[in-house]
């Protein structure tokens, strides 16, 4: 079982709000159908928001805590989230990888405390039936709060737990976790071992960027990777791949 995101960052240009980088996003949609064509086993796929999404959930004030009532602002992020996620089902589709939809605004909520509930028995059936599941980060309904940003990273987390992942990949547009020199730092065990180089995107973003994507995938018993699109097809493939998270 291998959870892969393909991050934002990568498949879309993310500082032009909803433009897709084309070439990536079918370099990425490549490297899944090489692999699933050799018998990749069970894979979900969740892909982040880039430039579709952060843009508009920023302009609305929406992040992962601060919610919304207002069903404009929340089908805009929403609506963009959406939008992309066509972009990538038909880019492996094309490829003849058994892609279908899962949007978690319509199956995943936060309680009071912003805990993340996301039913997985219809993705348990879907992967049964030898489908490839698509999840998106989204917005979804939050308890007190209206409707809140879920990222793409923290579904990963919780899909790995609930699936019991032997493999976890984050494939975002850096080769791993860079150190001050922009060197791949190899391993990092604790949020310590990389507290001083880890930092927020780049680009507008509202779920924290690296430094939440670290600390997501420390909580996993599974050993996650952080690498960029040159090592996507290796990852696959079961190579040690960018920076590991133990
Ligand atoms: N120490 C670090 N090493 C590597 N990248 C870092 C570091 N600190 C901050 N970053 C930033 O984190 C970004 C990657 O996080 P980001 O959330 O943008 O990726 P993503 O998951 O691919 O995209 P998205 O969130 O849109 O899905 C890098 O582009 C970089 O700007
Ligand atoms: C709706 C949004 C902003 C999606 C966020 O998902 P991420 O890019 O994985 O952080």
């Amino acid at each position: 079982m291998i959870v892969l995101k393909l991050g934002g960052s990568v498949i879309t240009e993310k500082d032009r709000p909803e433009t897709l980088d084309g070439d990536a996003l079918e370099r990425a949609a490549d490297a899944v159908a090489a692999a699933s064509e050799d018998g990749l086993g069970d894979l979900v796929i969740v892909h982040g928001g880039g430039s579709f999404g952060h843009h508009n959930a920023s302009e609305h004030g929406i992040t992962t805590t601060e919610g919304t009532h207002d069903v404009g602002a929340l089908m805009d992020v929403h609506g963009a989230m959406v939008t992309l996620n066509r972009f990538v089902l038909r880019r492996l589709f094309d490829r003849d990888v058994d892609a279908v939809p899962v949007h978690p605004f319509s199956m995943a909520s936060r309680d009071e405390d912003g805990n993340l509930e996301l039913p997985i028995d219809g993705i348990r059936t879907i992967l049964e039936e030898g489908f490839v599941p698509v999840l998106h980060g989204d917005m979804i309904p939050h308890a007190g709060a209206g409707a809140t940003v879920v990222s793409g990273d923290e579904l990963v987390a919780e899909l790995a737990r609930e699936l019991e992942a032997d493999r976890i990949g984050l494939c975002s547009t850096v080769p791993g976790v860079l150190d001050e020199d922009d060197a791949v730092i190899d391993e990092i065990a604790t949020f310590d071992d990389a507290a001083d180089v880890l930092g927020e995107s780049e680009a507008t973003d509202v779920t924290g960027g690296m430094a939440a994507k670290v600390q997501a995938l420390l909580e996993l018993e599974a050993d996650a990777a952080i690498f960029g699109l040159d090592d996507l097809a290796a990852f696959l493939e079961g190579a040690e791949s960018g920076t590991t998270i133990r």
